[in-house]
């Protein structure tokens, strides 16, 4: 078998953790025949739980599992890796906003930027899970100039799957009729699933259903999913976060065949949303790079919701500057 490719998981004794390092070491995230290391950070009280379900990997004997090392040292696990999955943060409670958790959780995304671009491999590519997820990207990108900024992403996989399902539901058709879908903006409630530019076997997604169900119902009920999950479960989304994080990095390594991906990406200044925030595009990823489609054409209604987002991507970035997270 070849070299193991490297997956650095962070927060792995948690509950996201226990859906995702079960299918990356099953061969979920680079198939069957790529072998796998995976290296996962921890705070220290938490190890003795990570042991745990260290043993339980043991007991599958997955095939593509090559070795797993564990540790609270950012950069003794990050050391040489290829693929880090930030998912280590505090999830919010009932009643919190995902931007409540800035102050809680940016600091730790100095550190393992930090350490990421004293130790990571020359061709890491860095997915933040944990929330708020584009601004916590921001911050590990800020604190590892020397890593590329195109590495650093963040994850809207799982409202872009949610977004996907809920459509398809509606119009009584399968995924896999619908293209083109994305989500623009911030992992927040002003996220904007733009069904202008989706198609459904061929035809404008916002041509086939009401205009009022658009605005009442699917943006809010995209946008808010993950409030709704925290209500019915009393803990956020964690098998789907898991699923969404192996889609995105599975589809940023491996490609997408020229399917379009919402992924949050660092902006290069596209659809005029400010150079340098960390906001959700659609992608297009072939030979390991993604691309923000070009050319699409937003009408006032999307052109107003992703100004709404980015601004919220702004004031957020504002924030962690005030508090010296960001230069
Ligand atoms: N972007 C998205 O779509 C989604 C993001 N999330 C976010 O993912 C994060 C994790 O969620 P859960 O797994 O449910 O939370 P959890 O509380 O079950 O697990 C988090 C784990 O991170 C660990 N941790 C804390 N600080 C750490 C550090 N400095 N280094 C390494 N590990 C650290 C904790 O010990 C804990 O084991 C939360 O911030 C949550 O809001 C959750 C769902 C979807
Ligand atoms: O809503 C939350 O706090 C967890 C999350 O990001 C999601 O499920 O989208």
């Amino acid at each position: 078998m070849s070299t193991p490719v490297k997956v650095a998981v962070t927060g792995a004794a948690g509950q996201i953790g226990y859906s995702l390092l079960f299918r990356i070491a099953s061969g979920a995230l680079l198939g069957p025949d790529t072998p796998i290391e995976l290296r996962l950070l921890e705070i220290t009280p938490a190890l003795k739980a990570l042991e745990g379900v260290v043993m339980e990997l043991d007991d599958c004997a997955f095939p593509t599992l090559a070795n797993v090392v564990i540790g609270d040292d950012p950069e003794q696990v990050f050391d040489g890796v290829n693929a880090a999955m930030l998912v280590g943060a505090m999830p919010r409670k009932e009643g919190m906003d995902r931007a409540d958790l800035l102050a809680a959780n940016g600091r730790i995304f100095t550190g393992q930027g930090a350490a990421l671009g004293k130790v990571a491999a020359d061709d890491v590519k860095i997915l933040v899970t944990g929330n708020p997820a584009n601004t916590n990207a921001l911050i590990a990108k800020s604190n590892a100039p020397d890593i590329p900024a195109e590495r650093f992403n963040a994850l809207t996989r799982l409202d872009h799957n949610r977004a996907l399902s809920m459509l398809a539901k509606h119009l009584e058709v399968a995924v896999t009729d619908v293209e083109g879908l994305a989500i623009w903006g911030n992992h927040d409630d002003s996220m904007y699933p733009d069904l202008y530019n989706t198609r459904v076997n061929g035809k404008v997604a916002a041509d086939l259903v009401d205009e009022a169900w658009i605005t009442d119902t699917y943006i809010p009920t995209v946008a808010t999913r993950g409030g709704a999950i925290i209500k019915a479960r009393g803990l956020s989304s964690a098998a789907s976060a898991a699923n969404a994080t192996i889609d995105h990095m599975r589809d940023w390594m491996l490609g997408t065949d020229g399917k379009v991906v919402s992924m949050s990406v660092p902006s290069d200044g596209s659809y005029g949303v400010e150079e340098g925030l960390i906001s959700s595009f659609p992608c297009t990823v072939a030979d390991g790079q993604y691309s923000i489609v070009q050319g699409l054409e937003l009408n006032e209604f999307s052109k107003e919701r992703i100004a709404a987002s980015v601004a919220r991507l702004a004031s957020e970035r504002d924030q962690v500057r005030e508090l010296g997270l960001i230069g």
